[in-house]
């Protein structure tokens, strides 16, 4: 049996504002940094361990995992970093409060740009500010991988390579392996790992701060999911 844990970060402050966030890189609130600390404590009660650690580039999913891992005295385990764990990019949305913009634009548009698979949020131009190619962490990328505002099908096919290329070949090896990234990135994996269609796939909430536990068989197909509170 493999193990794979899922965790979301803990609230940021722009979860707390109600903001569209993206890839904005902001960081967790006093009550996140609660919950990263709760989760800690409650995986190192069950007896939980890890060998190594996978987070995006976005500094909520990585002081979440600092948090965790000091809590449970595990900060020496190999971290790595991968923008293909990032949150799902949303556009020109990133920075508007997400009431205002449903009173705007109506619930039913909001929801459609927040939970739908393929409907994308309005783009980034090339020339904002907002737009990743001006971040030096994005530098190494070819423009093509970039984007300017995503729907969870981009994030999947972005996301997808990344499990296969780096993460399954640690879980083969026995690994036990911690992944700790945002809302929609894991929605992403769940999708793909329980083969939830398109359409169930709006529905599905991960809850910030919260560990998600996988047990995998030899083919990495779930074997059963809880969630450790
Ligand atoms: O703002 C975001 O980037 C995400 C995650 O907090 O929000 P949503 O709930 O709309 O997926």
């Amino acid at each position: 049996m493999h193990q794979l844990v899922l965790l979301r970060h803990g609230e940021s402050q722009w979860n707390r504002e109600n903001l569209f966030t993206g890839w904005t890189d902001v960081d967790i609130s006093e009550r996140g940094r609660e919950e990263c600390l709760a989760a800690g404590r409650n995986l190192k009660e069950k007896g939980m361990m890890f060998d190594l650690a996978f987070t995006s580039v976005l500094k909520r999913a990585i002081r979440t995992l600092w948090l965790l891992l000091d809590e449970m005295d595990l900060m020496w385990i190999p971290v790595r970093n991968d923008w293909r764990l990032n949150e799902r990019h949303y556009g020109a949305l990133q920075g508007l409060n997400k009431a205002e913009t449903a009173e705007k634009y109506g619930a039913d548009q909001v929801k459609l740009w927040r939970r739908s698979y393929d409907v994308r949020p309005p783009l980034l131009e090339e020339s904002d500010p907002r737009h990743p190619r001006f971040d030096p962490r994005y530098r190494d990328l070819r423009p093509e991988q970039l984007p300017a505002g995503e729907c969870l099908r981009d994030t999947v096919e972005r996301f997808l390579p990344c499990w296969e290329e780096r993460i399954v070949p640690e879980l083969r090896r026995g690994k036990r392996t911690l992944i700790v990234a945002h809302g929609n990135s894991l929605r992403a994996l769940v999708k793909h790992l329980d083969r939830i269609s398109d359409q169930e796939i709006i529905e599905l909430e991960i809850p910030t701060g919260t560990p998600l536990v996988y047990e995998l068989d030899e083919e990495l197909r779930p074997l059963r999911h809880y969630y450790v509170k």
